[in-house]
Parts: structure tokens; sequence; C-alpha cells
């Protein structure tokens, strides 16, 4: 759902954000905001900050300076937002049920003992069936494949009906095939919810015909803005302050960095519909490394 006039209260709100940890500064200056129904990606490279950013939203890390509103108010509070963190390796010997998983989202973060009535597990096998995992909701969660572990990881952190969905790198074990089909599943709960999604990348590739916006980080700042207006030549040369040539072929965009540029980065191949064009198209400079 494309945010309208009616929804297009920041669901957050990020303003002059810095951070520093072990004494370093990680993020210096990061604004954005996401409105209802909105899918945002946030890209960047290995030690990108995009975890770190995450963790600030959630409250776990403190800012230096800068401001976090979420619906409204300054930091979050228990609820609002779900999060699917960084792949975490599950044992398959973990005596869990996808089901129980799930259900921890709802009670996890509560100490006692918790009382799971009817409506408890109608609303956990809701959440299940809004991933399209029910069918292995009896099964043990350290025994599903990566893709399914993923939808089990989006149920928990959906269940408890948050505004906001933060995802740290939920494709980066995937294949093609799981991946788009994350991508898709994404979509629907941000049309179906009007949910807002942040979702953590390296690859912009999979997540161009859905995003809204993106966040682009490099060293320590944020470009952010329609896909075409930051994934460019000219956005990109400026956040890295070297030369970045982005090139347009078959439809697919690929990040470059002239010599010398920062090492070691992924190359952003661009599949989206905005722009289809078979021959390929330079939007300045010559390429001699990849991003
Ligand atoms: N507790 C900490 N103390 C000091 N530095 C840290 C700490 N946690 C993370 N960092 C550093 O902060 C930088 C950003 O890390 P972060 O995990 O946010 O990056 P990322 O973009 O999520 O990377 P990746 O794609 O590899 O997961 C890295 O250089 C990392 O080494």
């Amino acid at each position: 759902m494309k945010p309208t006039d009616d929804t297009n209260r920041p669901l957050l709100n990020i303003s002059g954000l810095r951070v520093s940890l072990g004494g370093r500064s990680i993020l210096n200056g990061i604004d954005l905001n996401v409105a209802r129904g909105e899918f945002v990606g946030l890209i960047g490279s290995n030690g990108a900050g995009k975890t770190t950013l995450l963790k600030t939203i959630l409250g776990d890390i403190t800012p230096l300076e800068g401001s976090v509103d979420v619906l409204g108010h300054k930091g979050t509070r228990t609820g609002e937002i779900g999060y699917v963190p960084q792949k975490i390796a599950l044992d398959p010997d973990l005596p869990l049920l996808a089901k129980d998983f799930v259900a921890l989202g709802l009670d996890g973060h509560r100490l006692g003992v918790s009382l799971r009535g009817r409506h408890f597990w109608e609303r956990v096998e809701h959440a299940l069936e809004g991933v399209g995992a029910l069918e292995y909701a009896d099964r043990p969660v350290g025994r599903l494949s990566g893709g399914q572990q993923q939808r089990i990881m989006i149920a928990a952190a959906i269940v408890a009906d948050p505004a906001l969905l933060l995802l740290d790198e939920p494709l980066a074990n995937l294949d093609p095939a799981n991946s788009a089909d994350i991508v898709v599943l994404l979509d629907h709960i941000r049309n179906a919810n009007g949910i807002g999604i942040i979702l953590s990348a390296h690859d912009i590739n999979p997540l161009l015909g859905v995003l809204d916006r993106v966040v682009y980080l490099a060293q320590g700042r944020s470009a952010f803005g329609r896909t075409d207006e930051v994934i460019r030549t000219d956005a990109l040369s400026d956040l890295y302050q070297h030369p970045i040539t982005v090139l347009r072929t078959q439809g697919r965009i690929v990040v470059l960095a002239d010599e010398g540029g920062e090492p070691g980065h992924h190359a952003a191949e661009y599949s989206g519909a905005e722009n289809s064009e078979s021959a390929e198209t330079q939007e300045g400079g010559s390429p001699d490394g990849r991003l």
C-alpha cells in the first residue's frame, strides 16, 4: 500500500541521529521517516551500521544525539515494533514447535506464568496463516528449512500486531526463489495490515519491485528517498565522498566504485520495473572497481 494523505503521519521519525559504539562514531546524522504501509529498504555494505540503526530504533542502543519518535512519541514502547533479528541458528533438537516459537512473540517478554487461552492461540494461528506456515505449525522449529524458519520468525514478529516491522537481513541466507517468496509475503503483509516495514540488505535487487523508499548507509551518513533519487551516480558519490558509478543495464542497476573506492562492497544489481532498458546506460565516470 502506498501511503495516502490519510495515512501519512509517520510511524517512525528519525532526525539528526548520531550513535557511537565503543568510542567510535558509527552513525553520524541519520534522517528518515516511515509512513503506514510503507516499505523502506535499509541498504549498506558490511559494517555500514544497519544493525546499529535497527537496534537504536528498537531502543536497545541510546543515541548520542538526535531523536527517534515512534507513533508521535519519543522512543519505543512494547508491542509497537516487531523485530526479525539477523539469522539465528536454531538447534535442530530444540524442543520447541513452530507454533510455540510464534507464541513467544506474544508472551515471551513477560515474566511469570502466562495465560494461554483460546484467544491467545487464535492469534498465533492467525499469524501463522498470514505467513503461509500453518502446515508446519506443529513441527520442531529447528528442523524447518531456512525459508520456513524465516516465515516463522516473521509470524513471531507480527503476532502482537505491531505498527512497524524491522527485519535485519532476512534474505541473507535464502536462495533466490525463497528470497522472492519472502519479499512477496512482506509486500502482502504491509498491504493487508498497513504495517510499515524497514528491511536491511546488502543487495537491493530482490527488493526493487516493492520498495517505496530506500535509506542507503555509508561513511556513517545516509541518503534517503525514492530508489531513483538515491541509487544514482551523483547521490552515491556524494554519500561515499568518492566517485561512484551507477550503471543501468538490462533492467538492472549495478553500483561500482571507481579506483580507490571502498573495498569489498557489494554490487547492487537493479532489477526493478522502473527502468527496463535493454541497452547498457552509464550515468557517468568509468567504473574500475565494484562497490
Ligand atoms: N558494541 C560495539 N562496540 C564497538 N563497535 C561496534 C559494536 N557493535 C558494532 N560495532 C561496529 O559498528 C559498525 C557497524 O556495525 P553493524 O553491525 O551495525 O553493521 P551492519 O551494517 O549491520 O553490518 P553487517 O551487514 O555486516 O551485519 C561495525 O564497524 C562494527 O564493528
